[in-house]
This record gives C-alpha cells, sequence and structure tokens, in this order.
C-alpha cells in the first residue's frame, strides 16, 4: 500500500483537476460548509466541490462522501433514482461527523444530462439503466475518481470511511495513498418510480443495497 505523501499515479489532467481554484463559508439549512471548488481551468463553469465541515480534522478517520452529479435528483427531487436522498443524507451525516462530501461533475455516470434523458425516454420503453446507456453507444460507467483522490489529498485528509454502496468507488482507492478504513452504507428505500433502476444497480451492477 503506498504511503501518504507517495505520489499519486493519475493522469495528468485528473491532477490538474484537481487545483483549488476558490472557497468560501456557505450557510445551509444542514450546518455551514467551506465550499472549495477545484479544476483544471480557473475559468471552468462546471468545478468540482469539495463541501467541508469548518472542523473537519484531516487526521480523524474522515466520513467521505463522493457524490456524482444528478441534476434531475439532486436539484429537482427526481423520484427516478436514489441520488437526492443520498445527498440529503450525505449532507446531515457529514455536518453530523465533521466530513466532507465531494460533488463530482459526473452527470449520468459520466454521459451528461442531455445523454441521461435520452436514456431515460429509452428506459420507459422498457431498456433498464445499462441497456440504455449501451444503445446509446455509451460507456455504462464512464466515471473516474481519480480527481477525488487529489482533492481529499489537497484537504489533507489520508484515512476516509466512505458513504457508498458502489464497490467501484471502493476500488477506485486500492492503488492510491488514501486508505478506506470503512464503507459506511448509504441505502435509500425504493418508491415505485425507482424500484426498476435499483434492482439493476443491485443485479445488473453489483452495489451493495441489501
Ligand atoms: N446514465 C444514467 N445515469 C444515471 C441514471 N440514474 C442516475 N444516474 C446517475 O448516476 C450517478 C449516481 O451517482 P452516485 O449516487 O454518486 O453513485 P452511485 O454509483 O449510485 O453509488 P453510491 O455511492 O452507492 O450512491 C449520477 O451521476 C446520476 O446522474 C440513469 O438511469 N442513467
Amino acid at each position: 500500500m503506498p504511503e501518504h505523501g507517495d505520489p499519486i499515479l493519475l493522469p495528468p489532467s485528473e491532477i490538474s483537476d484537481a487545483t483549488r481554484r476558490a472557497e468560501a463559508l456557505i450557510p445551509t439549512p444542514y450546518g455551514t460548509f467551506r465550499m472549495v471548488a477545484y479544476a483544471g481551468d480557473a475559468e471552468d463553469y462546471t468545478p468540482h466541490l469539495a463541501l467541508v465541515h469548518p472542523e473537519m480534522d484531516p487526521n480523524s478517520e474522515v466520513i467521505v462522501r463522493l457524490h456524482s452529479e444528478c441534476i434531475t435528483g439532486d436539484l429537482f427531487g427526481s423520484m427516478r433514482c436514489d441520488c437526492g436522498e443520498q445527498l440529503d443524507r450525505s449532507l446531515r451525516m457529514v455536518q453530523a461527523g465533521k466530513g466532507v462530501v465531494i460533488y463530482l461533475r459526473q452527470e449520468g455516470r459520466g454521459i451528461g444530462i442531455i445523454n441521461k434523458l435520452k436514456a431515460y425516454q429509452l428506459q420507459d420503453q422498457g431498456f433498464d439503466t445499462i441497456e440504455a446507456n449501451i444503445h446509446l453507444g455509451l460507456e455504462v460507467d464512464g466515471r473516474h475518481y481519480g480527481v477525488a483522490q487529489g482533492i481529499l489529498r489537497d484537504l489533507g485528509i489520508r484515512k476516509i470511511q466512505l458513504l457508498t454502496n458502489n464497490p467501484l468507488k471502493v476500488d477506485s482507492f486500492d492503488e492510491g495513498p488514501i486508505e478506506v478504513v470503512r464503507r459506511l452504507p448509504i441505502i435509500v428505500p425504493p418508491v415505485q418510480e425507482s424500484e426498476a433502476y435499483l434492482k439493476t444497480k443491485l443485479v445488473g451492477m453489483g452495489h451493495w443495497l441489501k
């Protein structure tokens, strides 16, 4: 296992995307966060965001949520997925545990909002979330988490308790200097509109949803 301080073996673009560009305190109904924006380009309109508890101790086993952007769920409360409620719970848990939410701009598992809406059209015709991406000629999951490692390292964090049900997010830390000491599940019970999607996550994508 690499030691903290070892260089992270990341593609150059992901290292540069973890460049700190600006920060400010943001009071929210959950409590106050220090929001830090990270981007390769200082003028980037969609930087990755870290919402850091003002008393986060980087030497502790920090509670961390890596949350991929979901405009439909996070912003508008779409019930097709569990994203909005996962973000809500994460913000609560991170406030309570003095941790960090990293909001990664990987809308639609990396395919973007236009393609995600096309995928939803296909899902309404009977495709599942995996088949819809494939039908569109796109990756089922095009996300990379290297930039999240760069952001955590910028925040001085070495050990994390990761809030996720997704094995790929946990595995993404295998090669880096940051240790996942614990996985914390974040399971949202299905509603009628999200039932098929969550079943595909369980059966087709191997998420720990039981
Ligand atoms: N392509 C596609 N993306 C979707 C669909 N539903 C949700 N998403 C996206 O899936 C991603 C979910 O991100 P997260 O909640 O961070 O991660 P996760 O893979 O669900 O894993 P957890 O950490 O267990 O929540 C977001 O980028 C959503 O926009 C869908 O039907 N199709």
